[in-house]
């Protein structure tokens, strides 16, 4: 029996295709992403999945037993399935203790432990308008992860975060499935901020599956320009007769046998530099360690 399998799902919005046959299965403690321009209908599917809209058509099994969609039952959703929205709500006016205490099902200790791992222990006495963003959305994640899900399911939860709580969410995250055994299912528009986390990432493109794979082969093998272009910059370049996607951080300076390559522009950022070469043949962009190469130089490059 699978864990999670959605068969042949389509839906229509305003009579336009929004999702065109999506199937998948993912087993139980597999950390699955779900990238995709915006727009793609990650949301439509995650909301699927979780018995939040109806299919038109197909279907969503969760150990076995099929999900039904909001038309079906009295209150929308599925037992043992978490859903977090990109525009989540918390009470007004409620300590985040109490926040908590509403929905918990867990005994003590393990609602501790859910606390903890959330980062959140700090905050229980606070009111719901004392705390920052990316506080209330590990408050609101903490509150669903006391209804004992199974399966995790969040929309977009790096949006909207700033560098520092995005980091604490994704500590958070990856800490939810190894110390809490609670399988994931996560959509971002940026898959950068995916790649560290997902065991594999479903690509989609204008509600269609374009790429299946681990981080390492959408990242490096991409299935085409769009899946190459969400993970960041990319060369696209014939070898041997085959078109290959090249990274630039996989074009390297090499001493012993390599292409010759002319610097044409060099930018600076930070951490690394990015540079414009030029073989001759075709243009390529690379990336060093700041301060490897200047304008105007000499190079002989090999690709890794
Ligand atoms: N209620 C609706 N009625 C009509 N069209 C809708 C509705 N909800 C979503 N759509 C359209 O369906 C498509 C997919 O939307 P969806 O929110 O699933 O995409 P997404 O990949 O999650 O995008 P984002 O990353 O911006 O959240 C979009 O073109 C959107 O405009």
């Amino acid at each position: 029996m699978n864990f999670i399998e959605v068969s042949g799902i389509s839906k229509k919005l305003q009579d336009q295709p929004i999702l065109k046959d999506i199937n998948f299965v993912q087993p139980q403690f597999q950390q699955l992403a779900i990238a995709g321009a915006t727009g793609s209908g990650k949301s439509t599917l995650l909301k699927i999945i979780s018995g939040l809209i109806q299919t038109d058509e197909g279907m969503v099994r969760f150990n076995g037993n099929r999900v039904k969609g909001p038309l079906e039952v009295l209150l929308p959703g599925h037992p043992g399935i978490a859903y977090l929205s990109q525009h989540f709500e918390l009470r007004n006016n409620f300590r985040v203790e109490e926040i908590l205490e509403r929905d918990n099902k867990l005994v003590d200790e393990d609602a501790m432990h859910v606390y903890e791992v959330c980062r959140i222990t700090h905050l229980f006495k606070r009111k719901n308008d004392q705390i920052s963003g990316g506080e209330r959305q590990r408050v609101a994640l903490a509150r669903l992860l006391t209804t004992a899900p199974q399966l995790l399911v969040l929309d977009e939860p790096f949006s909207n975060l700033d560098m520092i709580h995005k980091q604490q969410l994704k500590d958070v995250i990856a800490d939810i499935a190894s110390e809490l055994s609670i399988t994931c299912i996560l959509t971002s528009h940026d898959p950068l901020d995916v790649l560290s986390w997902a065991d594999r990432i479903l690509i989609m493109r204008a509600g269609e599956i374009v790429q299946d794979g681990t981080p390492q082969e959408v990242y490096l093998k991409p299935a085409d320009d769009y899946c190459a272009a969400l993970f960041g910059k990319f060369n696209k370049v014939s070898l041997k007769g085959k078109t290959k996607f090249i990274r630039p951080e996989n074009i390297v300076l090499t001493k012993g046998k390599g292409i010759p390559a002319n610097v044409i522009k060099v930018k600076y950022f930070g951490s690394h530099e990015e540079a414009l070469l030029d073989t001759g043949k075709e243009q390529l962009l690379a990336s060093f360690h700041a301060g490897t190469v200047k304008q105007g130089e000499e190079v002989t490059i090999k690709i890794i």
